[in-house]
């Protein structure tokens, strides 16, 4: 069936760019195919912008700001609670779209849309939250304070694992603080972005204020980040395009938000229920097919439990239930794209090549060219890819470890710092491994992390700021600093 067809609103699936509130087609007629990556079926085009046109819309932005900016909080708050509101009211067909672009199943992609509008709720109050300091001053008869402004025009540039909420986490905050937005979505999801276009547009969400550009990937953030006009670069995405992009936002000195790739150790402790442990160590896997930022990457198991854990595991591995996500009863949709089936693979023969034990995952059994069955090996050590490399694959890798010193060391062997998982109940080793595990989020005893009020995001080379919580909306405000000198006797400055 059609993905319009699909829809009890078909004018939420667009196949243009938005750009200061118009549909636009690409100038020279490039387009782009997008696919369901479950079925291989052609859903739709997009067109690909050329240089003037990606120009066009910082021009928008900038016109835009003027009037976005001097909108009372409260003002921008309604604006976005409506918003929010029909994100709600259409949450059905937001799920449908993304389950069709990305693939997840059809009850993962609902719980995305509602993840994705709590932070539109979350910012919209946020925004009235943006307090200054007032400050004891050294000057005589004179006043100091910080005021928060917001920072300009922000450029967003998103990947294709969480299509919509990586990109209301931005686009909320900075909306909220007063900054008009330039959306780059990834071209294998941009439907969801577009459809938030379309709902914004409804909410009465000024022209200018959200855009959404599309167009060759690495022209289109070449000149997002070259642009002297856009203030802030907020990206999700791999470790090597951030990288990428910082450098090249170094020219425009703007501030830079990245949130990247992610390896995350899951440390079960000795005194653990190895079942417990063994199910939700395959939820915090297999979520989105394993491509996520916050998969359980590494599962470190204390040596006394190994055997009962993966026998735990296996099984309830096997329990899942992989097919096209619009089927009910499926668990694991297909990956992106054949690539990411072939890196999978190569991620496999590698570790068995060194050593690794396959315990389950038979290929043959995939239901389609994009699909990749889930696969457990043990014996996992640090000279394999699978180890430094996030598979972003439902590939689990276990190992055993001896004691807390080890298994410190072992999750910290890696380049990323995103988030780390541990099962204990041993209160001083809840302690010692929180305080020594490099990462910017520890779960204990807890598969689910994220949400609106927290702040997230990684350390080393998981990336730079945190988005959500009340720090998010910082991302996108300058502190300016005042001093309101002579003013007479000012009593107890
Ligand atoms: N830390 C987080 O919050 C978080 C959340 C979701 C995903 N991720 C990470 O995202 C990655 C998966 O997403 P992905 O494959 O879409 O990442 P990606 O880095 O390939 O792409 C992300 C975005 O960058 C664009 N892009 C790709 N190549 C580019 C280039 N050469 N120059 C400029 N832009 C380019 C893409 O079109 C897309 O919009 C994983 O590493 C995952 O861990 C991190
Ligand atoms: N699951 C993450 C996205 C990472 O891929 C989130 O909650 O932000």
């Amino acid at each position: 069936m059609t993905l319009s067809n699909m829809l009890s609103d078909p004018r939420l699936f667009r196949q243009y760019a938005y750009v200061d509130g118009k549909w636009t087609h690409a100038d020279q007629g490039r387009e782009e195919a997008v696919v369901d990556p479950a079925t291989g079926e052609v859903l739709g085009h997009i067109p690909l912008l050329e240089p003037a046109q990606i120009t066009a819309a910082v021009d928008a932005a900038e016109a835009a700001f003027v009037h976005w900016r001097a909108l009372r909080a409260d003002e921008r708050c309604e604006r976005l609670l409506a918003w929010y509101d029909l994100l709600q009211a259409h949450r059905e067909d937001l799920a449908i779209l993304m389950t069709r672009e990305q693939g997840k199943p059809l009850p993962d992609a609902r719980g995305e849309v509602e993840y994705g509008a709590s932070f539109v709720r979350w910012f919209a109050e946020e925004g009235k939250r943006t307090f200054g300091d007032t400050i004891p001053s050294h000057i005589p008869n004179a006043a100091l304070g910080t005021l928060k402004e917001p920072v300009g025009i922000a450029a967003l540039i998103t990947p294709w694992n969480f299509p919509l909420a990586m990109i209301t986490r931005k686009a909320a905050a900075a909306m909220a603080a007063g900054c008009p937005v330039i959306v780059k979505p990834a071209h294998e999801t941009p439907f969801s972005a577009l459809a938030l276009a379309e709902l914004a547009e409804r909410a009465g969400i000024p022209a200018g204020v959200f855009n959404v550009v599309l167009g060759e990937a690495a022209e289109v953030s070449r000149i997002l980040c070259d642009e002297d006009r856009i203030k802030a670069l907020s990206f999700t995405g791999s470790t090597r395009v951030g990288r990428l992009l910082l450098e090249q936002c170094a020219n425009s000195v703007k501030r830079v938000s990245l949130e990247l790739g992610g390896n995350a150790p899951f440390i079960v402790g000795p005194d653990m229920d190895p079942k417990e442990a063994a199910f939700a160590a395959v939820a915090a896997k297999f979520q989105t097919a394993g491509q996520d930022c916050l998969a359980a990457d590494r599962i470190l198991v204390h040596e006394s439990l190994h055997d009962a854990f993966v026998e735990h595991f296996a099984n309830r591995m096997a329990a899942l239930t992989v097919g096209n996500g619009l089927e009910s009863e499926v668990d694991l949709g297909p990956l992106i794209h054949r690539q990411a089936v072939e890196k999978a693979a190569a991620i496999v023969d590698d570790a068995v090549s060194k050593g690794a034990t396959l315990v389950a995952g038979d290929q043959r059994q995939a239901p389609g060219e994009n699909f990749f069955m889930p696969t457990l090996l043990t014996n996992v050590t640090h000279d394999m890819k699978i180890w430094h490399e996030e598979s972003f694959a439902p590939v689990a890798g276990i190992t055993a470890y001896s004691d807390d010193d080890q298994v410190i060391e072992m999750a910290n062997d890696t380049e990323y710092g995103l988030a780390a998982y541990v099962y204990t109940h041993d209160i001083r080793r809840i302690w010692k491994l929180l305080r020594a595990l490099e990462y910017g989020m520890v779960a204990v005893n807890s598969v689910k992390m994220t949400g609106p009020p927290v702040p997230f995001g990684g350390v080393k080379h998981s990336g730079l700021g945190r988005e959500g919580g009340v720090t998010g909306i910082d991302e996108y405000l300058e502190t300016k600093y005042y001093c309101l000198g002579a003013l007479g006797s000012v009593s107890g400055s």
